[in-house]
């Protein structure tokens, strides 16, 4: 379907006897957020690493943008426009906020890193305009104030603003959010909808894994559950909420 970004046709990935996906189905449309729940150990990390190539499914495949995404090409994802966040933040700790945004714009550029090392004519003309963006970037998160500052000693909601400003520098079509809001304040988190909120308003799909129910069902189009590495439903946060097999399997608890 042309609407659809992304689509997950039967992933399956076991481990040893673990079965962390099977046969996940599922289809995010371009310029929605999308949420996938599902209690701890349901496959949600493991379906994004799947995703992203970090991990060879078992079965089954993905589409991305029209074309399959290839099942062992972890570079492919960030070039064909799939960036993401971790859920331990993996920032450069003793490179400054700005330096780490800088990193992530790489992906986009001609000279890449070795050119920016070496620094001839041409990358430093090129150099600048990546800076450039990067300061942007901190702006439009909210913590350009911090640009100098080394990444391990930002506060924690703001390492976490810094993790999605390195994943936008690579201007992605997709945006993945692994936990987000995982050891924020009720403020932090307040200010972090927001974000999330202008980032698809201004045209990147986002895909969004978060225990913080309230935050999932406020923000998102659609939501999938899993539950034991299945997709148990894949709906409008209005349906998902009433379900009763969510409710026994997650919502309840
Ligand atoms: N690299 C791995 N080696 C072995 N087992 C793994 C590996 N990665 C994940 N698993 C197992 O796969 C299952 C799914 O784990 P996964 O991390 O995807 O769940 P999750 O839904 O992201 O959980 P959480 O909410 O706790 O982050 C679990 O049983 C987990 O122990």
């Amino acid at each position: 379907m042309a609407d659809m970004l992304l689509e997950a046709r039967a992933v399956a990935k076991h481990f040893g006897g673990v079965k962390a996906l099977r046969d996940v189905s599922l289809g995010i449309r371009r310029g929605e957020i999308y949420g996938l729940i599902g209690p701890n150990g349901a496959g949600k990390t493991t379906f994004f690493n799947c995703m992203t190539g970090l991990y060879i499914p078992d079965g089954g495949g993905f589409t991305f943008d029209g074309a399959p995404l290839l099942a062992d090409a972890p570079h492919q994802a960030a070039e064909r426009g799939i960036a993401r966040t971790f859920q331990n933040i993996r920032l450069f700790g003793n490179m400054t906020a700005l330096e780490n945004v800088m990193v992530g714009r790489h992906v986009r550029t001609k000279a890449g890193v070795f050119g920016a090392m070496l620094q001839n004519a041409a990358t430093r003309a090129e150099e600048a305009a990546i800076r450039q963006k990067a300061i942007d970037l901190l702006h439009y998160v909210r913590i350009e104030d911090r640009a100098d500052d080394l990444a391990k000693n930002l506060s924690y909601g703001d390492q976490r603003r810094l993790e999605i400003a390195r994943a936008l520098a690579t201007e992605p079509k997709l945006l993945c959010l692994d936990e987000p809001a995982a050891g924020m304040n009720a403020t932090e988190t307040e200010e972090l909808r927001d974000l999330i909120d202008g980032i698809r308003r201004d045209g990147t799909t986002i895909l969004l894994i978060e225990h913080d129910v309230k935050l999932v069902m406020g923000l998102c189009d659609r939501v999938a559950v899993l539950d034991y590495g299945a997709l148990v439903i894949e709906d409008v946060p209005a349906v998902v909420q009433k379900d009763q097999r969510v409710i026994e399997a997650y919502l309840g608890a």
